[in-house]
């Protein structure tokens, strides 16, 4: 039980007549690394909220390193997740130097508002920012960088916590075909160290699976098609059904490609 970082039991969300997501039954290990698929609007945003402890969910029950939804302090939870998404660069207010956007993450928030960190935690930055191949960049204001280093610089901003979970939303959209196999190859570093965080990634695509991803859950519609390890999921047959189309599959060393037929 202890090596659980997510445990979701029949869970479902809800809004209205709505349903976002339908019975879901899905755990994490602490030496896991996930990636969630399906097409738009399938629930994969919906799930990582929950798994971010940024949502509850409307039946079931969602366990959270150890800490059950709804009788936990989320303030409390969310400094030991690392959270990378769309939504939380959009709160970043556009002037922050790329340095404060990565070291204020000690404190969960965005902007910078304390005006002496502690040289061990600037320290910390400028080695993950190196990390992530973007240390050149620490004086920038954040609204000045491109999105491929916008997207660096948060994952760098995420691990800063030194998290027990990673959960990465669409880490590589937006991404030139550089910008994406560059942050592909650094997931994959970051997923193959036996010292990083079990991690959550939400996707579109499956050309940005990096190798060293251990696990797979295929979302449609809301409900779970498939999971389990990476290699019995991504199948031709579980993906057509996913994204409702005939397509065909094909894998180049550790990297899989995906066409209709
Ligand atoms: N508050 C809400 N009320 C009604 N429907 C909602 C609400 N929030 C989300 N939805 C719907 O729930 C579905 C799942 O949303 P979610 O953002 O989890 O999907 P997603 O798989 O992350 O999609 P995308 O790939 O487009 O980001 C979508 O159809 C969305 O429109």
């Amino acid at each position: 039980m202890d090596d659980l970082v997510i445990r979701m039991d029949g869970v479902g969300v809800r809004r209205g007549e709505t349903t976002l997501v339908a019975d879901v039954n899905w755990s994490v290990e602490l030496d896991e690394r996930w990636v969630v698929l399906g097409p738009n609007g399938a629930g994969k945003t919906t799930l990582l909220k929950m798994a971010g402890a940024e949502m509850h969910p409307s039946e079931g029950t969602v366990d959270v390193l150890s800490e059950r939804m709804g009788r936990t302090n989320v303030f409390e939870l969310r400094p030991r997740i690392g959270l990378c998404s769309a939504a939380l660069a959009a709160r970043v207010p556009g002037e922050e130097p790329v340095r404060d956007v990565v070291v204020s993450a000690g404190w969960s928030v965005v902007g910078r508002w304390r005006e002496q960190y502690d040289e061990m935690d600037t320290d910390r930055a400028a080695e993950l920012l190196d990390l992530l191949g973007v240390a050149h960049l620490a004086d920038r204001a954040f609204g000045t960088l491109s999105e491929g280093e916008r997207k660096r610089a948060l994952i760098a901003r995420a691990l800063m916590t030194d998290p027990e979970l990673l959960l990465l939303d669409e880490p590589a959209a937006g991404l030139d075909l550089g910008g994406r196999e560059d942050l592909v190859a650094r997931l994959s570093a970051l997923a193959m160290d036996p010292d990083a965080p079990a991690s959550v990634l939400v996707t579109h695509h499956v050309e940005e699976i990096p190798p060293g991803f251990t696990h797979a859950l295929l979302l449609r519609d809301g409900a779970v098609v498939a999971q389990g390890l990476l290699g019995d999921v991504i199948t031709e047959d579980n993906l057509s059904k996913t994204f409702d189309q005939d397509l065909e599959l094909t894998r180049s060393g550790d990297r899989y490609f995906a066409r209709r037929r």
